[in-house]
Parts: C-alpha cells; structure tokens; sequence
C-alpha cells in the first residue's frame, strides 16, 4: 500500500469536515434549526448564513488539522494551540455572519478533534478509510487534549462580570456542556452516534441523519434548548424524540419531523448542541467511509 503524501490527506481530512458542516446544515427537516426549508426557531440568521459561516471557517479547519499533525508536544499543549487558533476563526465568522454564532460549538470542537485527527495520524501515518479502531484512538487523544477543561474554564466564574451561555448553565445547575463533552472524549459520538451509523450504514443516508439527529436529541445535554427553555423543556424534547424514534418508520420520518419542527418553532427551542455533535458524526463517518 503506497501512502499519501501527508498534506495531502490533510487536505482530505480537512475537506470531509467541510462537507460534514455543508451536509448538517442542508439536511431537511432538522425541529427547530436552520434548513433548506425553514430557519426554524432562529430569526437571526438562515440557510444562506450558515454557507458564509462554513465558507469563512474553512481555511481553520485545515489549519486545525495541520497543527495537529505538526504538533510534537503534549496533548494539552495542542489544546492550546487549537483553541488560540480558534477564537480567530470564531472571529472570521462572526465577521461573516454580521455578528450571529452560527458555528461557535462546532468551531470549538471541530478544532479539538481535527487537532487530535492530526496528532493521531502524524503518530503512525495512517492511510484513509480510518477503522473503529482508528477513531477510538483519535477520541481517546482529544480526551487527553481536554483533560481538566471543565474545572480550568469554570475556576473563576464568580469574579466575571458577563457569563456566556455555557457559563451560566454550569452555575445553574452544574451542566458542563460542550466541554463537559470534549473532557469526557466526546462519549455522544463514540459510544452512540459512530455505532449508530455503523449499524445503519447500508440504508439511505438522508433518513439514517435524521434518525440520528433525533437520537441526539433525546440524549444529549443540549446546552442551546437549556438556555432558551431551561431543564423542563428539555427534558420534554429528550421524552417526545424517544417517542418519535419509537413512531417513525421511513414512510412517514420526515412527515413527523417536519411537525415536529412546527412545535419547537412555536415552543422557540433549537437543539443547536445535538446539530453540532451530528456534524460531527458526519465528518466520521465520512473518514470511515460509512457514506
Ligand atoms: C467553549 C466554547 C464553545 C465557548 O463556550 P460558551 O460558554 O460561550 O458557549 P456554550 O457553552 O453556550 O455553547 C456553545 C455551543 O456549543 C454547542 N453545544 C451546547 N451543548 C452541547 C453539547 N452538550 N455537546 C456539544 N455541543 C454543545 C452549541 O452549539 C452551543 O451554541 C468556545 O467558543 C470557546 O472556547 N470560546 C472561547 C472562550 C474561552 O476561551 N474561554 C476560556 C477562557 S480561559
Ligand atoms: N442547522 C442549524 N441551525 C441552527 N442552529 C444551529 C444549526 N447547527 C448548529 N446550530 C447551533 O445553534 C447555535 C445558535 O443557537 P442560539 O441562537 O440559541 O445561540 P445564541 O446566539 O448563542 O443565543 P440567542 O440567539 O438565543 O441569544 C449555534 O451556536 C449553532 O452551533
């Protein structure tokens, strides 16, 4: 087997993420988020927004990755790196996005695990397709990256005088949310969405997407509903996705999402986090070429 050129799978890496974005956002009908059809429970931004946000984050996403394979110190080190390098594409899309977060959740983690994507496959030069195994490995050093995240970003909260959303959320009630997720080596994709696709590789990809949104849906700790609707809200939406998954076959899956997405535009809630950790999983599937 004759291996690529590094920058060249670097190139590819990075571009799979692109697509996993390009694919989250043109995926229809996604409850309460911005699609080809609607922009859900969003006044702020639409369809045509997101394209700008993925346009101005791309050069980063290679970038990410790129430091990653780079990088030859510690997994911490390059968390470091990546974030530094992050709060300037965040910069470059809310310059893009006249200001909306768009893609700040997915920005931050598609940094941490194109970093980990490039530090892995520096340690061995592995060619693509990437196996399960592969992509453990890959979890397990973004784990590593992340280690103490939670306690480092939530030390002095207190002393601040503006909180972000996540901020608040972890003083409320102790959720940690994304980064809850990023120490804990992003458990939502290994151990539920990468075996779901798995299981699901052979059918049409478009209903197995939103299968797994919903999915997401009813499991995650989705920091986006719990700053709109608070606890009870989502704890509503974790209960009537379960019953959705239960009801829905592929005769009538978008039929139901799309009323679904009716009742979360009247209830004002958009599961932004689940949208986010599905890119995610695209982009993994896609470097295990599931789809
Ligand atoms: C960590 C990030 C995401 C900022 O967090 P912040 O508290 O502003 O945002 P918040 O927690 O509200 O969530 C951001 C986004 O994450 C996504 N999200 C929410 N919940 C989840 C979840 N459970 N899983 C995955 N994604 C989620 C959503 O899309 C949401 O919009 C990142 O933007 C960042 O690092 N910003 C720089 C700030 C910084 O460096 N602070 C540290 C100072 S030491
Ligand atoms: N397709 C999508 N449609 C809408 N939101 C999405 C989509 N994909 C991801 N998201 C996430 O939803 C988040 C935006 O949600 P929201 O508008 O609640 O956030 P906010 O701007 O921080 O808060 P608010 O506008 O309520 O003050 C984005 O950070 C983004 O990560």
């Amino acid at each position: 087997m004759t291996l690529k050129p590094i920058n060249e799978l670097l190139v590819e890496i990075a571009g799979q993420a692109e697509r996993a974005l390009l694919y989250e956002v043109a995926l229809t009908p996604k409850p309460g988020l911005v699609d080809r059809n609607n922009s859900g429970a969003h006044s702020d931004m639409d369809f045509f927004t997101f394209l700008d946000s993925i346009v101005s984050l791309s050069p980063y996403l290679y970038q990410y990755v790129k430091l990653g394979a780079e990088h030859e110190g510690t997994p911490k080190e390059l968390f470091h790196k990546v974030r530094s390098m992050g709060i300037h594409a965040e910069k470059a899309m809310l310059a893009a996005t006249k200001n909306i977060n768009t893609h700040k959740g997915a920005n931050f983690s598609f940094a941490v695990l194109l970093g980990a994507t490039g530090a892995y496959i520096s340690s061995g030069q592995r060619p693509l397709p990437f196996s399960e195994e592969d992509i453990q490995g890959i979890l397990a050093y973004a784990k590593a990256m992340s280690h103490g995240l939670v306690t480092n970003d939530f030390a002095d909260l207190a002393a601040k005088s503006s909180l972000t959303y996540g901020e608040k959320l972890y003083l409320s009630y102790g959720i940690t949310g994304i980064r809850g997720e990023a120490e804990a080596g992003y458990p939502a994709l290994g151990q539920l969405i990468m075996p779901f696709f798995r299981a699901n590789k052979d059918r049409p990809m478009e209903l197995v997407l939103l299968e797994a949104l919903l999915l997401l849906m009813s499991q995650v700790e989705d920091g986006n509903i719990i700053h709109r609707g608070g606890i009870d809200a989502w704890r509503t939406i974790k209960t009537e996705t379960k019953q959705l998954l239960q009801d829905s076959h592929e005769g009538n899956l978008k039929e139901l999402m799309y009323s679904y997405d009716l009742v979360l535009i009247e209830r004002h809630l958009s599961p932004g986090g689940a949208a986010d950790l599905l890119s995610l999983g695209i982009f993994f599937a896609k470097l295990e070429n599931l789809f």
